[in-house]
């Protein structure tokens, strides 16, 4: 039975949409009337090239530029007003400023006007849809960068609209997100990260639309929405800043291709262009200039995982920790006033004093030191011309050039990183063989060293930084962020997701290198059902944590006899994978080397392995580690070879945490011998 209200609705949606239908065509013929004329005018020029000047060249080919320009402008509103005729809108609150009468705010993924330019479908980022967020029915109120308007919330609605059909409709007095919510969450997983505009929380709207916070530290459990949360973040502050910040002019930092190319849709499905992104490696290359070859993250973790040698771990501690930071600071400053040492500089007969030369390398304190020779030459070079009144010779400027620098104790940045070992005493926690490729855990602070002494401005163009699994950087990571990048930043994580617990940040650590920070915590968690979210807390607990009530199959813990029978028992869950509703399988080793295996031993053609090397996101069933799949999620999570031989170091626990944690909806873990005493509980 239909009520009235839904017969309504249903009529109402059919208005817009034959409005949208209508708008459509309209940007049709005007993208025709564009390309007719563009076609015009070229032919034009090219009939009377011979009779133009180059003013007049200038002037056609800017007047074609605006043209298509205007043309791809039309093109993209076409694109959204398409997407809109799928699905409209999403959310209702009939809104009466104080002394007005209540009036429908429909709220979708764009905002749409009809040809008399009323509003008839709202953002969800504009300044009204933030009631549809954060109110429920009642006194209500949102900002605009006018103020404050106050007044009161009469209805709120929801609804499912898809392929243009209405789905379902759901008044809320209480709490409207809820069930919409819960239908949202039980759902199969599509392959990539999808957007929840429609189901944004109260406390993740408020990270979304914050535009005050200069970095924004989001630490957040385990399937809380960072990333999502993260990305729409974007979405915000492209839209709020639209005259001022494009897409070009974000960054994120991802931790692997795999991971950017997962969540690469997100931003285009809320209509923005794509964002630049880069991976820590590649920024490390790109800053490094190429001149060193270096360890990865992952061949780190790999090593601490497969040979955990403790000096190796000791060096990764020590280089992680906060206090190495501090000292590389302290040692810049002790190079800063001791390692310059001047003397007397004889150019043909004048004589430069060193005191001289000493105040003027002071005078330049603000340009990085490995910077500040060919300033202090300059003034050098000038001090002997006045002295011998004429012009300096090609070699006398040249012997300037060559001899300032050499008053400095070393002229490289590898020198001075490893001369920093024998200041603070311990030279052997730099390990340095020119063969091998450099240790990872030295990498940044050799950058830093080099950010410091060189300066590097490469990415001063960039208008906000998104840094995700920030878990993963270290603080001297962080510090090459900061002077790297003047913009605002927001940095999110889960230090209980950390690969490797020896050189893992938290929320405090980072808010030590920025103490501007706001830092925000999210404890609600909506990937997993509350039976999954119960049997990884008794890996990692977290007593703040707060699952969303929504169940499932208790997750089974399974011995074999032996490896055939283990492998036998995995075939047989992927056979039942396919049968099943669900859309997205992992298969989640510790190693690579067991992933490599068990993708050898299971071979099937739509079993997929991914690999540190892979740079695309593989739909269907996956078979990876515990390190590439963070941030991922899959509607059935295997963990084979659980046992107590594969996990038992503090490194393995963060894998298995982070394995299990990838679950949506049922997870299932193997093992032959005795189980790991991670899951006795
Ligand atoms: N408000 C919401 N409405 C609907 N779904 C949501 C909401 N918030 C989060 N989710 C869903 O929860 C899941 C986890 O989100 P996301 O991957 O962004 O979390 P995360 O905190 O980055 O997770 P992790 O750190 O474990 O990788 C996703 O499926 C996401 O769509």
């Amino acid at each position: 039975m239909i009520n009235a209200t839904e017969q309504a609705e249903r009529e109402y949606l059919e208005e817009v949409k034959e409005k949208l239908v209508l708008a459509v065509r309209r940007v049709d013929d005007a993208v025709r009337q564009f390309s007719n004329e563009l076609r015009e005018k070229k032919s034009y020029i090219h009939e009377h090239q011979s009779g133009m000047d180059d003013a007049d060249m200038v002037a056609a080919e800017q007047s074609i530029n605006r043209m298509a320009y205007t043309g791809e402008g039309a093109v993209a509103r076409k694109r959204r007003i398409l997407k809109l005729v799928q699905s409209p809108y999403f959310g209702r609150v009939d809104f009466g400023a104080k002394g007005q009468e209540a009036a429908p705010v429909y709220i979708g993924v764009h905002s749409f006007m009809d040809e008399q330019r009323r509003n008839l479908i709202y953002d969800w980022r504009a300044p009204i849809s933030s009631l549809f967020y954060d109110f429920e029915l009642g006194d209500a109120s949102y900002t605009t960068p006018l103020g404050e308007v106050e007044g009161r919330i009469e209805l709120k609605r929801q609804y499912k609209i898809r392929d243009g059909r209405l789905e379902f409709l759901l008044d809320s007095d209480v709490n409207i997100h809820d069930d919409v919510l819960q239908r949202e969450l039980a759902k199969s997983s599509d392959d990539k990260m999808k957007t929840i505009v429609a189901t944004i929380q109260r406390d993740q709207n408020a990270v979304i639309r914050n535009e005050d916070a200069s970095v924004m530290v989001i630490q957040g459990v385990a399937g809380s929405g960072k990333t999502s949360i993260a990305l729409h973040r974007i979405a915000f502050l492209l839209y709020r800043f639209r005259d001022t910040i494009a897409a070009k002019d974000i960054l994120i930092i991802s931790p692997n291709k795999v991971f950017a190319d997962y969540i690469s849709n997100v931003l285009p499905e809320l209509g923005e262009e794509h964002i630049p992104e880069l991976g820590m490696e590649e920024l490390a290359a790109d800053l490094l200039d190429s001149r060193f070859t270096f360890q990865t993250f992952f061949e780190q973790v790999a090593t601490l995982l497969e040979r955990p040698d403790p000096a190796f771990v000791e060096r990764i501690q020590f280089k992680s920790s906060f206090d190495f930071l501090s000292k590389l600071n302290q040692y810049l400053l002790y190079v800063e006033n001791n390692y310059f040492s001047v003397a007397d500089l004889r150019v043909g007969r004048t004589v430069v004093p060193g005191a001289f030369i000493q105040q003027k390398f002071k005078a330049y304190h603000r340009v990085p030191l490995l910077k500040r020779f060919g300033q202090v030459a300059n003034d050098v070079r000038t001090y002997v011309r006045d002295k011998v009144e004429r012009k300096l010779t090609g070699g006398e400027k040249a012997a300037i050039g060559e001899n300032i620098p050499r008053m400095f104790r070393f002229s490289n940045v590898l020198d001075f990183y490893r001369d920093f070992y024998r200041w603070i005493g311990r030279p052997e926690l730099f390990k340095f063989d020119p063969n091998r490729p450099l240790e990872y855990a030295d990498v940044f602070a050799l950058i830093y060293l080099r950010v410091r002494m060189e300066g590097i401005t490469a990415y001063e163009h960039v208008r906000h930084l998104l840094v995700d699994e920030m878990q993963d950087y270290t603080p001297v990571q962080y510090a090459v962020l900061s002077r790297l990048f003047h913009c605002r930043k927001t940095i999110l994580g889960d230090v209980s997701q950390t690969v490797n617990p020896y050189s893992a940040s938290s929320a405090e650590t980072i808010e030590r290198v920025f103490p501007q920070a706001d830092v925000v915590k999210l404890y609600r968690s909506y990937r997993s059902t509350l039976e999954i979210t119960a049997f990884a807390q008794r890996i990692t607990p977290n007593p703040n944590i707060m699952p969303l009530e929504r169940h499932g199959p208790e997750p089974t813990v399974t011995h074999y006899a032996s490896n055939e029978e283990e492998l036998a028992a995995i075939r047989q869950l992927i056979a039942d994978f396919r049968t099943s509703g669900n859309h997205s399988m992992g298969i989640i080793c510790k190693t690579q080397r067991q992933a490599t295996y068990a993708h050898q031993a299971l071979q099937a053609p739509d079993v997929h392995l991914l690999t540190a090397e892979s740079t695309l996101f593989k739909e269907g069933i996956i078979i990876t580690t515990a390190h590439l799949a963070k941030g991922l999620e899959f509607d059935v999570v295997v963990v084979p070879f659980a046992s107590a031989r594969t996990y038992k170091t503090e490194v393995d626990k963060s894998m298995l945490y982070v394995a299990c944690t990838r679950a949506m909806h049922q997870l299932t873990l193997t093992y032959t011998g005795e189980v790991t005493a991670f899951l006795v509980a």
